[in-house]
């Protein structure tokens, strides 16, 4: 896409908000005078509450620090206690079995569509680096797809790409809280990335959204309090109210993918009871959490990722809490993520498509209602899955595990076993230096070792190491690990990575950059509350 300095700001009638991203070939369509003119109402009513928010995070952060756990709330008792539904699921997100998921770009937009599952999620979210141009390329992708008008010919190989299937459902998952959009100033201030994401795509979409029998739907990542899904709720009341909807048009999936979020599952869903559909096991943010959350608590150490999987009792019990919890209400329970991807080696490939399998089972038997794929090669197998268990479906609301004793705290919290190891924390190392290269170079979703890495799936492995030198863990060849193996590691792997890569990609690539950021976060004092929040600014300056 086209993309010019803008020579002056895009300024509204009152001028409380600014645009300083450079120009784009997608300006015109996405940056409307009615889509700005509905950001600024947004930020006038909503943006200045975000920091609280955070800072409300950063207070409870601080009482975990200081010893306490995280635990159901006293004054939320009557909620989870009520006898109380969400408003309704419309017909068109009843059955979701498999759900594909990807970044906004034109050909992926495509291949999603056309992947023959019941939803895809458009991510602006763990696979998406938000360049303010992929930003509006984005938007203007998806206007194309709910409008039916979306083609694509790759420029390398000739290929044209159209959609065949317009039966799929389309979510569109924004930002997290923590992310702000440095391309647009409100009063002077950069503004949520989330509100940029949800005004841009809620404006241009849904009258034609409604008008094909859907709507406009959402997923919601990494929240953290019920107190930021009642900011959501008002949010979505606002928009509806403004363009004359009925209450409750808006529908959003809810991520419970933060350790805190774990504790307030009633309570999102309450909140949120006129708009939410359903919660999703963001099983990646919630490892990543699990680790940054519990800190600074020693006995609490997760070991090599590779262990940990949802077969361990603490993601077992967050699975059946999520869907006891939504089904009681008449929620959806989603699944999560597999990170494997296709292999286009025959025998890897079954190997992989075993392991899926394997997943899938373990979730649908749970009583989730559907799951997610990353990639299109995994559709039969999460379908003939979830096929299985649903049959004629549409899910599985009718599981309502009324007969398991009570998940309690301790069973969410409980410490994970397993070893950690040299080749563990190289590999650690690894991942995460190439997820970071790929991201501040303005790629958030890449294939490293037969997996699919994002933003949530790399800060476990950062944030394991960080863990590992903070409690002064010993590998299971007895180093201990401190702050000078790591860096002697990290010089160690950045050849190895270099090998692997060939020396021409490494030279183009800044893999040196991301080195120097991955040192300075993994050796700081305090955790750094996310990997995109120093990366956004390597992708932006
Ligand atoms: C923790 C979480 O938040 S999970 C949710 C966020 N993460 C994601 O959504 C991951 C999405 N997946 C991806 O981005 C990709 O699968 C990757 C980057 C991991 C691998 O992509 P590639 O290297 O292109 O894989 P591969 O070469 O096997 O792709 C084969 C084809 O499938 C397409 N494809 C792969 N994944 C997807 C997808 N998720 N959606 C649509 N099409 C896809 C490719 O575009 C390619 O199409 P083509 O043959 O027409 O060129
Ligand atoms: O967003 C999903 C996750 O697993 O993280
Ligand atoms: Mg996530």
């Amino acid at each position: 896409m086209q993309q010019t300095a803008r020579q002056t700001p895009h300024t509204t009638g009152s001028r409380s908000l600014t645009i300083t991203g450079p120009q784009t070939a997608a300006d015109d369509r996405v940056l409307t005078e009615g889509a700005v003119s509905f950001l600024q109402a947004l930020c006038d009513e909503f943006a200045a509450e975000v920091p609280q928010l955070l800072d409300k995070r950063r207070q409870r952060q601080q009482q975990i620090d200081a010893g306490q756990l995280p635990d159901f709330l006293d004054e939320t008792a009557n909620i989870r206690s009520g006898d109380w539904r969400i408003r309704n699921i419309p017909s068109d997100l009843q059955d979701r079995r498999v759900e594909i998921t990807g970044p906004v770009d034109r050909k992926m937009v495509i291949n999603a569509l056309n992947a023959g599952v019941k939803v895809f999620m458009a991510d602006f979210e763990d696979s998406l680096a938000p360049s303010w141009q992929k930003l509006l390329e984005g938007q203007l992708n998806l206007q194309d797809a709910v409008r039916g008008e979306i083609e694509y010919t790759a420029p390398d190989t000739g290929k044209h790409y159209q959609v065949n299937d317009d039966a799929t459902v389309l979510v569109a998952r924004v930002r997290g809280l923590h992310l702000p959009e440095n391309h647009v100033q409100h009063h002077g201030k950069t503004i949520p990335g989330a509100l940029f994401d949800f005004a841009m795509y809620f404006y241009h979409n849904y009258r034609q959204l409604l008008a094909k029998g859907s709507g406009p739907y959402f997923y919601i990542p990494k929240l953290e309090s019920h107190v930021e899904a009642r900011w959501w709720a008002k949010v979505f009341a606002y928009a509806e109210e403004r363009f004359c909807l009925q209450p409750g048009t808006i529908k959003c999936t809810c991520l419970i993918e933060t350790l805190p979020a774990v504790f307030v599952m009633d309570e999102i869903l309450y909140e949120l009871r006129s708009n939410i559909v359903a919660l999703n096991c963001g099983r990646w943010d919630y490892i990543f959490s699990y680790i940054k959350t519990l800190r600074n608590h020693p006995d609490r150490i997760l070991p090599d990722r590779q262990r940990v999987n949802m077969e361990q009792p603490f993601l077992s019990a967050y699975s059946r809490l999520l869907i006891k919890t939504c089904h009681k209400r008449g929620a959806l329970a989603m699944g999560g993520m597999a990170a494997f991807i296709p292999s286009k080696d025959p025998e890897a490939n079954a190997a992989v498509l075993e392991k899926v399998t394997h997943d899938k089972t373990l979730e649908a038997r749970n009583g989730h209602d559907g799951t997610w794929i990353a990639h299109p090669g995994l559709a039969a197998t999460a379908l003939a899955v979830f096929d299985g268990f649903i049959g004629q479906g549409p899910n599985q609301l009718h599981i309502t595990r009324d007969v398991d004793a009570p998940i309690l705290a301790a069973e969410l919290l409980a410490p994970c076993e397993g070893e950690r190891t040299e080749e563990g924390m190289r590999l650690n190392i690894r991942i995460a230096l190439q997820y970071t290269e790929a991201w501040i170079s303005g790629n958030g979703c890449v294939p490293i070792y037969g997996l699919m890495e994002d933003a949530a799936t790399a800060e476990i492995s950062r944030t394991s190491i960080w863990q590992w030198i903070r409690h002064q863990q010993h590998l299971s060849n007895g180093k201990l690990v401190t702050k000078a193996l790591f860096r002697e590691m990290l010089t160690e792997e950045l050849s190895k990575v270099k090998q692997e890569v060939g020396a021409s990609r490494f030279s183009q690539g800044q893999f040196i950059r991301a080195a120097s950021l991955l040192e300075e976060i993994t050796t700081a004092d305090e955790l750094v509350d996310f990997l995109t929040l120093p990366g956004y600014r390597l992708l932006t300056e």
